[in-house]
């Protein structure tokens, strides 16, 4: 499916938004497909405290102010005091609504006659989240085309009342399958079909598509599409030394992190252990991608551990307590100062002998040559393989943001060469499975200069894995790397590929793979 406009609007300072550099500013007119700019209203009213009206504000902050729905939509239910009944429904409606925003946009395209920048971007919204109700909520069509239009007045869009009454009523004659068949009468490649029909970006297909297809493993596409429409149940992991799981929740263990279990209740903060810091809410493809690094050998007291992009802090927080438990120190950098400080906190409960710095990774192969025996890059990404916890994160990367992406991962990862001392072990690691962020960025660093000088290995990373999980891996074959998924494993799409510099003196010596 195209993005029918780019993701989300301007940025602006606003409510948990991205901690993300390069905020751009007020929202500018937009321009219309003749090329004459449209006027958008001045911003109207907050919307109600209602559960609608807390949906409304979270699909809207998303769209203008590139908030994060999952920061944002506990702070609008708390302050509109939703019950319990309210709260699910208004997350429903923001989560499900932004999801599947593509979807809803080309059938509003389709049933007004309009391009979306002919549309008022609030009246977007209001008819994004009527959709929604109509066509993946079962509300009844009257009250869900009812509610939508007052909440449309409450928000002081009466002059757009009428005209989304009429597109809403449009849109209830079909149901989502009629009009994913209107669609798909405009469309012959395949990727853009499964895009429509899983409401996905075409881009996102394909790059899903190749990511599958290098391990021979093309026909699970239909199935990951589907379960990155699925929200997932909250994992937790309780940290080496400071926490355990408890043995009322062992069936609650997950498949594979001996670290994780699932979390009993729907709000997790409420539980003492999480809200001290002890265990911590973290995806299981993460847990795992930490283990990798802190479990591929026995930890040698005195070692020197670096964490290089480190925010917000969920590894860091893990790499720490199995520091501390084999007798390793940890430093934990972070490029983003808001971020940094995130790190601090998740690192607080572990004590405060932990460094933090906030400088840019890239410059750690000259201020810290050779220093560190285990590094940890999680690169930056486009968390291609998080998309079933960020409901909005699909429609707000694109494609471009791929190559400057890529460009920057190859660069953190020659500086995390740089900083590793001979025999030390690297693990690069992303939560995007897009081939151009993982083994191609791994290809063409190994194949430079630096990483042969350094005489940098790839490490059998399925190996070393399979002595860390409780149950085994399905794994595709993919050159010493392993690639998660949630389709298969369950959690995140985690990429993670272990590298190893030679040793001068051999002292750890691991099954390496042949160049
Ligand atoms: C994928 S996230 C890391 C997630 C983290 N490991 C965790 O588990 O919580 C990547 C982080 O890298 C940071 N980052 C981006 N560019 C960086 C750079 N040049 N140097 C250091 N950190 C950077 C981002 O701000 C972001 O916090």
């Amino acid at each position: 499916m195209k993005n029918v406009r780019g993701g989300g609007g301007p940025r602006s300072g606003g409510a948990a938004r991205g901690g993300e550099p390069g905020g751009s500013g007020a929202q500018k007119p937009s321009p219309s497909r003749t090329g004459a700019p449209v006027e958008r209203p001045a911003r109207r009213s907050r919307p109600p405290a209602t559960a609608r009206g807390v949906a409304l504000e979270v699909v809207r902050a998303v769209a203008r102010d590139d908030a994060y729905a999952n920061l944002l939509l506990p702070v609008a239910i708390r302050r509109a005091r939703l019950g319990s009944a309210d709260a699910g429904l208004a997350t429903e409606l923001a989560y499900g609504t932004l999801r599947r925003r593509g979807l809803y946009d080309a059938i509003i395209v389709e049933a007004s006659g309009r391009g979306l920048d002919r549309i008022d971007a609030d009246a977007l919204d209001v008819l994004r989240l009527g959709a929604h109700q109509l066509l993946a909520m079962r509300v009844p069509a009257h009250a869900a085309v009812g509610e939508t239009v007052e909440l449309s007045r409450a928000i002081g869009a009466h002059r757009a009342t009428g005209f989304i009454n009429a597109v809403l009523r449009r849109i209830a004659q079909r149901s989502e399958r009629e009009w994913v068949d209107v669609l798909l009468a405009h469309e012959t490649d395949p990727d853009a079909r499964l895009a429509i029909e899983t409401a996905h970006p075409a881009w996102v297909v394909s790059a899903l598509r190749s990511a599958l297809e290098r391990e021979g493993r093309g026909g699970e596409l239909p199935v990951l599409l589907a379960a990155d429409n699925v929200s997932p149940r909250v994992t937790l992991v309780a940290l080496p030394g400071i926490a355990d799981i408890p043995p009322e929740l062992e069936t609650a263990r997950t498949r594979h992190s001996p670290l994780g279990y699932l979390s009993p209740s729907g709000d997790p903060a409420a539980d003492p252990e999480v809200a001290a810091g002890r265990v911590r809410v973290q995806d299981e493809g993460s847990q795992l991608a930490a283990l990798a690094l802190s479990r591929a050998r026995p930890v040698a007291a005195g070692e020197h551990w670096l964490d290089l992009c480190a925010g917000p802090g969920g590894k860091a927080a893990l790499l720490a307590a199995e520091a501390i438990a084999g007798g390793a120190t940890l430093v934990a950098n972070e490029v983003v100062p808001a971020r940094a400080e995130l790190v601090r906190k998740a690192l607080a409960p572990l004590g405060d002998g932990i460094e933090v710095r906030t400088s840019d990774g890239r410059t750690v192969g000259a201020t810290d040559p050779g220093r560190f025996d285990r590094i940890l890059l999680d690169a930056p990404c486009t968390g291609l393989g998080a998309l079933r916890r960020r409901p909005e994160a699909r429609w707000r990367k694109t494609e471009a943001d791929v190559p400057s992406l890529a460009a920057l991962q190859a660069e953190l990862l020659e500086a995390a060469i740089g900083a590793l001392r001979p025999g030390g072990l690297l693990a690069y690691v992303t939560c995007s499975p897009h081939p151009a962020e993982t083994t191609e960025v791994v290809d063409r660093v190994l194949a430079g200069d630096a990483a042969t000088a350094a005489g940098v290995r790839r490490v059998d990373t399925a190996g070393v894995l399979a002595d860390v999980v409780r149950e085994a891996l399905d794994l595709g074959e993919l050159d010493g790397a392993v690639q998660l998924w949630p389709h298969r494993h369950g959690g995140d799409a985690m990429f993670i590929q272990l590298l190893e510099r030679s040793a001068t003196d051999e002292a750890h010596p691991l099954d390496t793979l042949p160049e």
